[in-house]
């Protein structure tokens, strides 16, 4: 009910929706004319009173009557053609958004189904991912197991990718595994998975297996196939691949346990030459065992002043005169006794040790040379092997710098010898680091020339000083007469380069006179001298180097 004033007059209706402030006007107007016409006296008053009060009263109930079927009239929109339409419209924009949501449904299923697929596969060759292996070799673990058969997983490692990659490009890489992937999608049976497993290394699951030979039958069509060429950029490039296996359940009853193995076998068919298969041995066990050993010991090596250094002396070919010394890193366990970078470096460089070795080296080698220096020794130059990892850190340039600075030592006296490999693998920051490095003064020598796939145009962008035929080339010139020619070559090569040319490995007089008519400027070998400690180097030099200063 309406609120009514204490003074008998009307409330003034609060706006309700759909009540016209005119309907009111004309229903107050009606109530006064009634008033004057009924006289003064107390019961009409009385009376007018009522009769108002019933007035208000019906009054109110037909604004609630019209206000009720105004709304209800919306709600239902059916009383006349507006209402219809508007229905009519409700419906269609009701379809739309149907239609519009059935879309954005089958887009999000799709998208959905997209980052499933992103999430178990390689993107570069989508091939499964490790994830979807793992949850494949589980599946097939199982159905082996209630079946009572065999399953075996491989793991593959292309042999000597890194050299393709760093030669050529990651883009012609990222073509060559692509092209591995579909070479790999042919050798194997619909049932069995090929997975990538991230860089060269490739997984392969053979659900069933009836014996050990089926897997090997598997394993030998893979290397046979994958020796044929891989047509990339227009050229063929070759590639061959090691392949450790296990079998479940003779190695292992696990996913994680047999990948392990396989991959560890793995590691002993690349001890075997590479581009064969290996199946795990128990004992393989204990290399992988070994490796983690000297990762351990070499951290504490480090530490504990195991490293030392041995020289082996570069020679002038015409004069025999020692020109310079190749600082070489030796580890002297307290058990194992001398330990050779072929044993620990692989894993030094594997673990990022390489670093800090590599720089204790660097600061050995030069203080090293100091000494000889403030000693009074024939002048020489000091050589210092640099390994990618090191190469690449951002702040090797400062490294050396300081290093020099500390010591005092003149820039000339450091060579520093970097593999062709590493040089080609990003040729423009390669050429600014070693730019920043000839700027300062330092000697700069290509290692193991000829061993690369290197451009000879880029070789020549680079400021290069040396370069160090590699010990292959020299080892050729014994052997025959067409490989003699091509140790010939590279050496020409480098001559024609106009950069020193120092032949590595040299161990007969046979090859010495080779390269002396081949016009090699130096030599380095065990005809010469072995590399040897500091001591007995300062004694060779003292016979040996030049005696001018
Ligand atoms: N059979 C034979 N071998 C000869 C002859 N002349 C020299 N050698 C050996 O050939 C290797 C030459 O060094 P490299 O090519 O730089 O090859 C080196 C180098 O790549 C790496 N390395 C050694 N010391 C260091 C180091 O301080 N830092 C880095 N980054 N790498 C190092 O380890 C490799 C092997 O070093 P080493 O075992 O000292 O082996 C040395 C040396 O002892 C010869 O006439 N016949």
């Amino acid at each position: 009910m309406k609120k009514r004033r204490s003074d008998g007059e009307f409330g003034h209706d609060p706006v309700k929706p759909g009540v016209t402030h005119k309907r009111r006007g004309s229903a107050s107007v009606a109530v006064k004319n009634g008033h004057s016409r009924q006289g003064r006296s107390l019961i009409s008053n009385a009376k007018n009173l009522l009769l108002r009060e019933e007035l208000v009263a019906e009054r109110e109930a037909a604004v609630e009557v019209r206000e009720k079927r105004l709304s209800t009239l919306e709600d239902e929109h059916s009383d006349n053609d507006g209402h219809l339409l508007r229905l009519r419209q409700a419906n269609s924009h009701l379809v739309i958004a149907t239609i519009e949501a059935h879309k954005l449904t089958e887009e999000v299923q799709a998208a959905k189904s997209k980052l499933h697929h992103l999430a178990h596969h390689d993107v570069l060759t989508d091939l499964p991912n490790r994830m979807l292996l793992q949850d494949r070799i589980g599946q097939a673990i199982e159905l082996a197991h209630r079946q009572g058969r065999k399953l075996a997983v491989m793991f593959m490692d292309l042999d000597r990718f890194k050299n393709i990659n760093d030669s050529l490009g990651h883009a012609v890489g990222d073509q060559l595994l692509q092209s591995v992937a579909q070479c790999l999608m042919t050798c194997v049976r619909h049932s069995d998975t090929v997975s990538r497993q991230g860089g060269d290394e490739f997984l392969l699951l053979l659900p069933f297996i009836e014996q050990a030979e089926d897997a090997a039958l598997s394993a030998q069509k893979i290397l046979t196939a994958l020796a044929l060429p891989h047509h990339i950029g227009g050229c063929d490039l070759h590639i061959s691949v090691s392949i450790g296996i296990s079998i479940y359940p003779d190695d292992a009853d696990d996913a994680e346990s047999l990948v392990k193995n396989a991959d560890t076998a793995m590691y002993y068919a690349k001890e075997k030459g590479r581009n064969n298969y290996q199946f795990f041995s128990a004992d393989m066990n204990v290399r992988a065992v070994e490796r983690q050993l000297i990762e351990t010991s070499l951290r504490a090596a480090l530490q504990g002043g195991q490293f030392v250094l041995h020289y082996q002396p570069k020679v002038n070919l015409d004069s025999g005169v020692i020109t310079g010394a190749e600082a070489l890193l030796r580890w002297i366990h307290p058990e194992w006794g001398m330990v050779y970078p072929a044993r620990f470096m692989p894993v030094a460089e594997d673990c990022g040790l390489i670093v800090p070795i590599g720089r204790w080296v660097l600061r050995e080698a030069c203080e090293q040379a100091k000494r000889w220096i403030d000693a009074g020794l024939p002048p020489l130059s000091i050589a210092v092997n640099i390994s990618a990892l090191e190469f690449r850190q951002s702040d090797f340039f400062e490294e050396v710098r300081t290093i020099l600075d500390d010591i005092g030592l003149d820039a000339s006296v450091l060579e520093l010898e970097i593999t062709e490999s590493v040089l080609m693998r990003d040729t423009e920051s390669s050429a600014a680091i070693l730019n920043n490095l000839k700027n300062m003064g330092v000697q700069l020598a290509v290692d193991d020339f000829g061993t690369g796939y290197s451009s000879l145009s880029y070789l020549k962008k680079f400021p290069i000083d040396v370069l160090k035929i590699d010990k292959s080339f020299v080892d050729d010139i014994a052997s025959g007469n067409d490989a003699s020619a091509i140790a010939g070559a590279v050496v020409g090569m480098g001559n024609n380069l106009k950069l020193k040319v120092i032949a590595e490995g040299v161990e007969s007089k046979l090859q010495l006179d080779f390269l002396q008519r081949q016009h090699c400027e130096e030599g380095q070998g065990f005809l010469f001298s072995r590399p040897v400690a500091a001591e007995e180097f300062a004694k060779l030099l003292q016979a040996h180097g030049s005696k001018k200063s």
